[in-house]
């Protein structure tokens, strides 16, 4: 253990639906900016429009090249000189359908990687009915770490986090949009990814109420231990934490659990 700390800034943005989707564009990108010391800065879940504004979903979706805030997040992460898991937008594909998509800059500005959300939330309504879904594990590989992307609802499919750790994953990163009357389950299962995978866990939410649900922040960064290294509270607020990425492999030496997996593994 003991390599160069890995920075992280979670970023919990309020999604106030009087402040115009450009203007909160501008708020975020000053806030990454702000955080220029940082090695990774995540924001959380559909920001720009609302996890839960689905009558604006259509009207706001953008495409990943050339779209608003794919352009201000990049322009910020060059800025910064950060890697920026800049949340997810609502993703117009050139074909068509929407996605709620998550985006990946390097420091030098380039979309490193997308994640499309696998699990849309709403049963038959929101989300659900309007997204098509994701079908890829995304775990792109950084200079300090492997991170495993996953969004919001995905949380509550233990399944795709097994994917993710056999796909290489050390650092978990989830951004959401989750209500406040589960506040309870979000800080059980972001725990529980952490536990079972081994993994860091960085799960960043919003603050504040649209369309009439309010949103429990809450934004966490859980060690593979399980322990809570810094946790938000409703508002908007940015906590900043130090990973250690050899704690992964340690913890997973020391108390070797994925090892003794017998069901699902993968075909070698
Ligand atoms: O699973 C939940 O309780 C919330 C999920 C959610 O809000 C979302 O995926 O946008």
């Amino acid at each position: 253990m003991g390599g160069d700390p890995v920075r992280a800034t979670l970023v919990q943005i309020d999604v106030d639906p009087a402040e115009k989707a450009g203007d909160r564009r501008e708020r975020a990108a000053a806030l990454v900016r702000s955080h220029s010391g940082a090695d990774l800065v995540v924001l959380p879940e559909l920001w720009p429009v609302g996890a839960f504004a689905a009558d604006d979903f259509a009207a706001e979706a953008e495409p990943l090249d050339g779209g608003p805030t794919a352009l201000a997040m990049s322009a910020a992460a060059r800025d910064a000189g950060v890697w920026l898991h800049a949340g997810s937008i609502v993703e117009r594909d050139p074909d068509g359908p929407l996605y709620n998509t998550s985006l990946l800059f390097s420091p030098d500005g380039e979309l490193h990687a997308a994640y499309r959300k696998i699990h849309r939330f709403g049963f038959h309504e929101g989300e659900a009915a309007l997204m098509s879904a994701g079908r890829e594990i995304v775990a792109p590989r950084l200079p300090h770490a492997v991170l495993g992307l996953a969004t919001c609802y995905d949380l509550r499919f233990p399944e795709q986090f097994r994917l993710l750790v056999d796909a290489g994953a050390e650092i978990l990163v989830v951004p959401a949009g989750w209500p406040a009357r589960r506040l309870a389950h979000w800080r059980l299962l972001v725990q529980a990814r952490a536990v079972e995978s081994q993994c860091y866990v960085l799960a960043c939410g919003t603050a504040g109420t649209h369309a009439g649900v309010e949103q429990a922040g809450h934004s966490m960064a859980v060690d593979p231990w399980g322990e809570i290294l810094a946790e938000a509270g409703p508002g908007e607020q940015s906590l900043t934490v130090d990973l250690d990425p050899a704690r992964v492999a340690a913890t997973r030496a020391d108390f070797p659990v994925l090892r003794d997996r017998v069901l699902g593994l993968p075909t070698p």
